[in-house]
């Protein structure tokens, strides 16, 4: 009896755990990507001890890949190395790895699962417990197989109603993180609940805890339910039973109810995620800049939804717009759908599946003075490239649709 993450690890753990307790428990997969990787490989030689199980080890080239400078290939090569001396057998370059890591199956509803990313908070959405940690720590869960956590106090988020034309989950995801602040749920579980969310598909649920990371969650977590089943053998190839739990006469720190049927599109604004405004505020911003990709935004129907827009359209003359799909089974099933043609004929660059412009490595390097309009989840000074550029927030949807205009422009008025 309790939340959700008290359920994950009383179940895990075979007692029942309650939020306060500092308990060491066997983690099920341990994933790390070339960004993290090297660090984790230092504290590994340093133990001078066996890896624990090569099967729970997950490795990902997404950060900067394939290379595009000579720093980033050889870091490649020594990984790449380690990989093989090792013989670890989950090595992957298919994409943006919290993605990949959801489509390959590694993330089953109960699981704890670790990563050397902040962002792997994401695993959430399919009710497993994932949290990013330090390089350090992914090192020493290799030789261990166990990692230490202090069980979080839980905020319940209940979502009812359903959205306006016009309205995604992105924009519902952006009004929470305005509505908790940055540090609104510093090493807290955020549940994500109620009507609205049971009606999302698993593409959208994933914004969810994905975002909690935002807003200084330890974890973001949605119950598994039949659309989280449906979803892991259809597309993940799992086969259950899954442990579908639930929380059971929880208390919570704090709940907070918001009717989404009330919000418009929001962006989120330079250089704070928590600075989110209702699109009306930031109307007719010239942007320089249109990117649709990362682990938030870039699934199926992202690309799909940006597609449906721009098709037979131009993106406006002075504005680059680029469309980086999350892994390479998303971009060969537009491929498939011509939605990649259709992107191309109005002026996108399409590029290879991975983390691209997210961080400022390739892919879309903002100079100084230029403003994105993303569909990412962070847009602190730096992120994209320049410290005297700026970074916006939205939908896929306004993002498309700025696309068109050169400037934050209004999905409804499209
Ligand atoms: C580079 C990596 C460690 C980082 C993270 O942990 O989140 C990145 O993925 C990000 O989104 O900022
Ligand atoms: S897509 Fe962006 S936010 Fe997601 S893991 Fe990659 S760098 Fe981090």
């Amino acid at each position: 009896m309790g939340t959700l993450v008290e359920e994950i690890f009383s179940r895990k753990l075979g007692r029942p755990v309650r939020a306060g307790e500092i308990v060491m428990v066997d983690v099920d997969y341990i994933m790390s990507h070339d960004n993290t990787t090297p660090l984790a490989i230092k504290a590994f030689r340093q133990i001078g001890k066996p890896i624990h199980d090569k099967e729970r080890i997950v490795l990902f080239f997404d950060h900067a890949y394939p290379a595009p400078n000579i720093a980033a290939a050889e870091n490649h090569r020594m990984i790449l190395d380690f990989v093989r001396e090792q013989g670890l057998p989950h090595f992957h370059r298919e994409g943006v790895c919290h993605q990949v890591m959801i489509e390959e199956g590694y993330v089953r509803p109960g699981a704890i699962i670790i990563g050397g990313d902040s962002h792997s908070n994401t695993y959430g959405a399919l009710g497993a417990f994932g949290a990013g940690l330090g390089s350090t720590e992914i090192g020493v869960a290799w030789v261990t197989g166990k990692c230490w956590f202090r069980i979080p106090e839980s905020i319940r988020v209940e979502l009812r109603g359903e959205t306006q034309p016009g309205v995604s989950a992105k924009d519902v995801m952006l009004h929470i993180a305005g509505l908790l602040g940055m540090d609104g749920a510093t090493y807290k579980s955020v549940e994500f609940a109620g009507e609205y969310i049971r009606g999302l598909s698993v593409d959208e649920r994933i914004i969810f805890p994905n975002m909690s990371t935002e807003v200084g969650a330890k974890c973001g977590l949605i119950e598994a339910d039949e659309v989280t089943t449906a979803y892991l053998e259809n597309e993940a190839g799992l086969q259950g039973p899954f442990a579908c739990l639930k929380p059971l006469d929880a208390q919570y720190e704090r709940v907070i109810e918001v009717d989404v049927s009330q919000l418009g599109p929001a962006v989120a604004c330079h250089p704070r995620v928590e600075n989110v405004k209702p699109i009306e505020e930031v109307e007719g911003l010239e942007i320089h800049e249109v990117y649709i990709g990362t682990c938030t935004n870039a699934r199926y129907g992202d690309i799909e939804t940006a597609a449906n827009i721009l098709r037979g359209k131009r993106v406006h003359a002075y504005t680059r717009v680029i469309v980086t799909p999350a892994s390479e089974r998303i971009y060969q099933r537009a491929l498939r759908a011509g939605l990649i043609e259709t992107l191309m004929d109005a002026g996108c660059v399409v590029t290879q599946p991975g983390c691209g412009a997210c961080i400022g490595r390739h892919g879309g390097i903002l100079a100084a003075g230029e403003r994105a309009l993303t569909t990412m989840n962070r847009n602190f000074i730096g992120r994209m490239g320049s410290p005297e550029a700026e970074i916006y927030l939205a939908s896929p949807a306004t993002a498309a649709v700025s696309a068109l205009t050169g400037r934050i422009t209004d999905p409804r008025k499209a």
